[in-house]
């Protein structure tokens, strides 16, 4: 497929990635703080949703310096984001202190932005630009015109517990994701991967935090380190693993039994013939793994009533596939994202694969497991 250049879009994303990123590791490090040194063990950092699931002050705080950036670059004039924080806890007058970190941590990250070739603004935004730039991220996509897609803290759970989560930003066009960005401040990365693709095995020490990103078409995906204080200069093609053996796989999933299905990935893994141990993690990073060459099967069997939103696979797909790997739903059929917020019409669940070979051996056992499942 032809995909026009994006070069400007594609550059944009990476950088407020990283930008948004190293938001995230500040944001992180003061929620690791004993509690006696801040205050109530968080900080006043993490809120429940409605749903009961946390949000933090960094996943406003990247949504509005994602928002704001984009807004800077490519205008306001159709300029569409969809994204998964609202503004409606944050704009009650009961917030006003929650409002201040926020405020906070964006004016922070925004003065760094020059580190990152970015414009940062004149003067610090105030809480009115935050909200602005928080609730103009409230597009819900469709089939037609472009839309970025934006999951500010994917894995917030993760995030708050100290371990994976993922920044993950796409560009859909006609409800296609063209460009993908993952920023996983976390995810360790071997040093020779830095060099020659992470998915290289050896001794050698490892770093920590990457962001990988592909253009749908270009047959190439890349990952850059994370660095603590500006843009990296250079970028390493990133390989999908061959292994295609089931013995030999690994196969990653949701930690949370409440988001996929345990019993049923593991008898799958197992008449499958699968025999290392589940690799459980939080977020998007096992998408990144596939990518990388870490992990060679993702899959999620969420309860069926929950309907996957876009925003948690747009840019993992696009990076795992130019990275030579193959998603789809478990009927075998590409993701939907031409349907608004949500994945329409999902088959089952998500298997994600470092190669078609692996792919097809787990199609065909979902298949002869589904029947005796109680999903
Ligand atoms: N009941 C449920 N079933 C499946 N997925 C769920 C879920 N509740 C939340 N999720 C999604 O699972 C994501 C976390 O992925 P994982 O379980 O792979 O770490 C959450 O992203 P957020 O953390 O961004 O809200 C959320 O979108
Ligand atoms: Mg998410």
């Amino acid at each position: 497929m032809e995909v026009e250049s994006l070069a400007r879009e594609m550059e944009t994303a990476v950088r407020v990635v990283h930008l948004a990123s190293s938001l995230c590791v500040k944001v992180q490090e003061k929620l690791r703080l004993p509690s006696s040194i801040n205050g109530n063990g968080n900080g006043g950092h993490v809120k429940s949703k409605d749903d009961d699931s946390p949000v933090t002050v960094a996943d406003w705080g990247v949504q509005a310096i994602v928002s704001w950036i984009l807004a800077e670059v490519f205008g306001t004039q159709n300029l569409s984001i969809v994204a998964e924080e609202d503004t409606d806890s944050l704009s009650k007058a009961e917030s006003l202190a929650l409002l201040g970190a926020v405020s906070n941590v964006v004016n922070e990250a925004l003065s760094e932005a020059t580190k990152y070739g970015l414009t940062k603004p004149d003067e610090p935004l105030g809480s009115d630009d935050i909200l602005k730039a928080i609730g103009r991220c409230n597009s819900t996509g469709g089939p037609k015109g472009r839309h970025w897609v934006l999951d500010p803290v994917d894995g917030t759970l993760g995030f708050v517990r100290g371990d994976q989560y993922a920044v993950a930003l796409a560009l859909i066009e006609d409800s296609e994701v063209l460009l993908g960005v993952l920023g996983c401040p976390n995810y360790p990365v071997k040093k020779e991967g830095l060099s020659n693709g992470c998915n290289q095995s050896g001794a050698g020490s490892v770093s920590k935090g990457c962001v990988m990103y592909a253009k749908r078409g270009s047959g190439q995906a890349w990952m850059q380190p994370l660095l603590p204080n500006g843009y990296p200069e250079s970028a390493t093609l990133l390989k999908a693993s061959t292994v295609d053996d089931p013995v030999l796989a690994t196969v990653c999933e949701p930690v949370e039994r409440a988001n996929s299905n345990h019993l049923f990935t593991a008898g799958l893994a197992n008449s499958m013939g699968v025999r290392k141990q589940p690799m459980r993690v939080y977020s998007m990073v096992k998408y990144a793994a596939i990518a990388c060459g870490d992990a060679e099967v993702f899959m999620k069997f969420a309860q069926s009533s929950y309907k996957e939103k876009i925003w948690d696979h747009a840019a993992g797909v696009v990076i795992v596939e130019e990275a030579g790997g193959v998603v789809t739903d478990a009927g075998g059929r590409k993701l939907n994202f031409s349907k608004g917020v949500y994945l329409e019409g999902l088959d089952k669940g998500i298997i994600a694969c470092s190669n078609t070979v692996l792919h097809d051996k787990i199609i065909g056992a979902v298949y002869a497991s589904w029947e005796s499942s109680s999903l």
